[in-house]
């Protein structure tokens, strides 16, 4: 079956320009984001000035994906301490511009603290703004080394579940260098069993409404120069029938403390299929994706889009029609129905790959191991 895809791309940089960079031009700092709304089509700068800006680019998607939502949150209220403006409004904005991915709260806490802190101890506001620049800037490091050891973790996983080799991997939405520091989680491990020569195949869900499979795990793919194939979320379950899935990989928004795992919308059937198939189903994500606070899935506040997503198609080319601005695909007036995410329970998910370690079986007291071993680290 494998030979009849064609196989695109030559090892090429995931993208020409980076996901999110700080600069410092005459008339003040800014924010640099690649517009992800505009992918595959064209590769466009976005430039947030304040915070506001950096908050409809995340209600907008034009940055997403748990890893760097928490990113751009911490340089978010870098951005506001920098230019004067009143931080903890900015982080309250910033921190609730989507409810689900808990990195967005947990980046926008370690900049508003480190500001905090650095006022308490008498710094003038200057140098706390610098303190908040220099907490994002690290935890920008910290992803980017995180997604290194997710990936090692996670190809000796599939490694030991797959003796065979020639790994067949489906992943759903997108999780590489587009929502990291680094190379991303769940599609990190692929590009490391594609590096090390065990990937057969990457399956790409095109993940609707929003297509972040084909806009963009695609666009990773080809230019990593990895066979993949693009199929429409409702053909997985054929594909799973047809015994071409050895291994299911996705990331994650947010970890319950008894390890439900909320990730995009499509992933929990992901699971079920993977289950009634018998093929593992493992998620990747950095210890800091885990939330302690969240006992359990039915705890976890799940975003609900517009519904002009699901009933309208849109392309920055296309004028606008809909609600949306978008070619209608269903009746004027029609409701949709539009959660972001789902969530998996504990007991379909095979194995949590974090950067400190695999979680399997998953378990809350393995997960709290784990979380607090992380921690002791940190204070080392
Ligand atoms: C490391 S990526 C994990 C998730 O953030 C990803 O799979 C996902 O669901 C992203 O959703 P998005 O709505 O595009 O921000």
């Amino acid at each position: 079956m494998a030979d009849q895809y064609a196989q695109a791309g030559e090892g090429k940089r995931p993208t020409e320009i980076p996901v999110i960079r700080w600069e410092e031009p005459p008339e003040g700092p800014v924010l640099v984001l690649l517009d992800q709304t505009r992918l595959p089509s064209e590769e466009v700068e976005l430039v947030c000035t304040d915070a506001s800006a950096l908050v409809e680019a995340i209600r907008s998607l034009a940055v997403r994906g748990a890893p760097l939502l928490g990113i751009a949150g911490a340089y978010g209220v870098a951005l506001a301490a920098a230019r004067g403006f009143d931080v903890d409004e900015a982080a309250t904005a910033l921190a609730g511009a989507r409810p689900t991915a808990v990195n967005l709260a947990v980046g926008v806490g370690r900049a508003r603290s480190a500001y905090a802190a650095a006022l308490a101890r008498g710094d003038a506001r200057r140098q706390a703004a610098a303190a908040a620049l220099a907490a994002a800037r690290q935890l920008h490091r910290e992803d980017a080394e995180a997604s290194a050891r997710m990936a090692g973790h996670g190809l000796a996983l599939l490694d030991e579940l797959l003796p065979g080799g020639g790994h067949r991997v489906l992943t759903h939405c997108n999780s590489g260098s587009l929502v990291s520091g680094g190379e991303g989680t769940a599609f990190a491990v692929a590009l490391a069993a594609h590096r090390a020569g065990r990937l057969r195949r990457l399956w790409v869900d095109e993940t609707r409404p929003l297509l972040q499979g084909s806009r963009l795990t695609a666009y990773e793919a080809a230019r990593s120069g990895m066979a993949y194939t693009l199929l429409t979320d409702n053909a997985a379950g054929s594909l799973f029938a047809a015994g071409e899935v050895d291994a299911v990989l996705i990331g994650a928004d947010r970890i319950a403390a008894d390890g439900s795992v909320a990730n995009k919308v499509g992933s929990y059937p992901l699971a079920v299929l993977a289950r009634y198939h018998h093929v593992p189903f493992i998620v990747v994500a950095p210890v800091t994706t885990v939330d302690p606070q969240t006992a359990d899935g039915a705890s976890i506040e799940v975003e609900q889009r517009p519904g002009f997503e699901v009933t309208e198609v849109t392309a920055p080319q296309v004028q606008p029609a809909g609600a949306g601005g978008g070619i209608p695909v269903a009746p004027l007036g029609t409701q949709a129905y539009n959660p972001a995410f789902d969530v998996t329970p504990p007991e379909l998910v095979t194995a949590i790959v974090t950067e400190e370690g695999v979680v399997s079986p998953v378990t809350a007291e393995a997960l709290a191991r784990l979380c607090a071993g992380s921690r002791e680290a940190a204070m080392d």
